[in-house]
């Protein structure tokens, strides 16, 4: 088989390198080792775990009151967690429908197998006879739970965020979370607001570093409420598995904790070791990653590595727009790369999402800025949602009045900050659209209002406390 390009990995990577190679009107082909089109994002990661987390909160709202009957309670537990999982099934499925519907639409052909390199234009696939010869490839092949070899898994009692959704018994009494990275923080949250006893533990002394400090105090606070315990500057120095009964955990301070169940969200593993990269001209770093210019391009001229397995933000959000960004530059075409401005999205219980610079930051670059608040539980969406909790954080330039910063936290969070992105976007002076536009009431939406004009007062405030000196 002779292609144009040949695009090794069925999630959002290789789905956007494919379909924009396609839309060029070229021969086009992806190879999927797996029977089902989607990736980790549609089968083990993004989508389930949003599906699950969207299914938490309707449940949690809707909770029948005879789950306090104790004769009731593992039939209701059982009925509860076989509810969540069926709807990541019924999402998943759909998802995979999209996907393979799309591929059709857009004349994409499927590959069924492991694709590995001959040389460095031509890969077999595993159980086909005939090797693909292609003049381009994209390398889209994501990554897998890193997991430690001293750690015996199970997926059943000890596990990664793969064995979470094969968790069909119940939702656990008590489980360790190790990692306080997103995934960590994510089912953290999920299994606490369900009820679960649920310890954090991670060798740094933050949740979320990326986080601006005073939202990630927050989050944790809030977190703490919901059943959750954080076992912070902590390393695990072993993890046995007691028969039937759960594990135990030692931390490197002496510290046990024995809990029903172990997660293990401590990073994920480019998979690249099974690609025959070497026979292609390629390597891959300790971690699995492939090293890539701005336009996604390897060593090898033609040899294309996007999404997880050549590093960057690990979402599926960026690993859509570079798939994209290689195709185009594979075939000479003119591209914008990746923007700079790119937002962070943690569907935790409660949400966060930030864009731009965080405090920290700009107290480390010494940029003079002032912060705007707005708090949920003084926005009328708020009170009508019942949400209290959430807030949004405007960082504002005292220079020149731009937004170098929106932070965050509550109901709508992930959708809520690409309207900060967009005024960031759209350079100085977005103070001043904000405390000039007009929103929907009551929305979300208006907490930008409120924070501009919060911000306002204080550059006012200052300005006004220098004309009096
Ligand atoms: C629990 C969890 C939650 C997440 N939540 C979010 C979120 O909310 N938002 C977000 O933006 N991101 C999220 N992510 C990250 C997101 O899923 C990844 O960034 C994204 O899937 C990466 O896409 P990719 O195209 O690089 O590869 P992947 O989605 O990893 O797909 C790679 C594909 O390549 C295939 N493959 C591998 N080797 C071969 C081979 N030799 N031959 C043929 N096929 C091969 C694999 O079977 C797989 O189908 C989450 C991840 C996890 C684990
Ligand atoms: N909403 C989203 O966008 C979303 C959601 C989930 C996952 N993801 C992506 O998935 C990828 C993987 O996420 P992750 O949370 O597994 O990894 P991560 O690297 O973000 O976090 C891992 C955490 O584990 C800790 N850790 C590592 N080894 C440890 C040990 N031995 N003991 C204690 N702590 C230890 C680290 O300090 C770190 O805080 C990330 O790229 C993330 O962006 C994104």
């Amino acid at each position: 088989m002779e292609l144009d390009l040949l695009v090794i990995g069925s999630g959002p990577g290789g789905q956007r390198a494919a379909i924009q190679a396609a839309k060029l009107g070229k021969r086009v082909a992806v190879a999927e080792r797996r029977n089902r089109l989607g990736g980790v994002s549609i089968h083990t990661g993004t989508i389930p775990s949003k599906t699950l987390r969207q299914a938490t909160l309707e449940q949690l709202a809707t909770r029948p009151l005879d789950v306090l009957d104790p004769t009731r309670v593992e039939e209701t537990e059982q009925e509860a967690i076989e509810q969540l999982l069926d709807r990541a099934a019924a999402v998943v499925a759909a998802e995979t429908a999209i996907t393979r519907e799309q591929f059709r639409r857009n004349r994409v052909g499927l590959l069924q197998g492991a694709a590995t390199f001959v040389d460095a234009n031509t890969v077999q696939i595993e159980g086909s006879d005939e090797p693909v010869r292609a003049q381009r490839i994209v390398i889209a092949v994501g990554t897998r739970p890193a997991r430690p070899s001293t750690v015996e898994f199970d997926d059943r009692t000890i596990i990664d965020s793969d064995g979470l959704l094969k968790l069909a018994q119940r939702v656990p009494r008590t489980m360790t979370v190790v990692g306080a990275g997103v995934i960590g923080v994510e089912y953290a949250s999920m299994f606490g607001a369900l009820g679960t006893k649920v310890t954090v533990v991670d060798q740094r002394d933050r949740v979320l570093t990326f986080l601006d400090s005073e939202i990630g105090e927050a989050f944790q606070y809030l977190l703490r409420r919901r059943n959750v315990t954080f076992r912070l500057r902590e390393k695990v120095e072993a993890v046995d598995a007691l028969e039937g009964r759960g594990a135990r955990l030692k931390l490197g301070s002496g510290k046990e904790i024995v809990s029903e169940t172990v997660l293990y969200a401590t990073g994920r593993q480019g998979d690249t070791e099974k690609l025959g990269l070497a026979k292609a001209g390629l390597k891959a770093d300790k971690r699995g990653r492939i090293t890539v210019d701005e336009a996604y391009r390897t060593e090898v001229e033609h040899i294309f590595a996007v999404g997880d397995c050549a590093g960057g933000a690990g979402l599926a959000a960026t690993a859509m727009e570079q798939g994209r960004i290689a195709a185009l530059t594979a075939f000479e075409r003119p591209i914008t790369q990746l923007p700079q401005l790119i937002p962070t999205g943690v569907y935790a219980i409660p949400e966060l999402a930030m864009v731009g610079r965080t405090e920290e930051e700009l107290t480390d670059r010494a940029v003079p800025y002032v912060c705007g608040i707005a708090r949920w539980s003084e926005l009328a969406r708020g009170v009508i949602s019942g949400d209290r909790e959430g807030m949004l954080k405007l960082l504002v330039s005292v220079e020149d009045r731009s937004i170098l910063g929106v932070h965050v936290l509550g109901t709508s969070a992930t959708d809520l900050v690409h309207i900060g992105q967009a005024v960031m976007a759209s350079g100085a002076n977005g103070l001043d659209f904000l405390v000039t536009a007009v929103f929907n009431y009551p929305t979300f939406a208006e907490s930008y209002k409120v924070a501009a004009l919060d911000a306002d007062n204080r550059i006012k405030g200052m300005a006004a406390f220098d004309k009096s000196l």
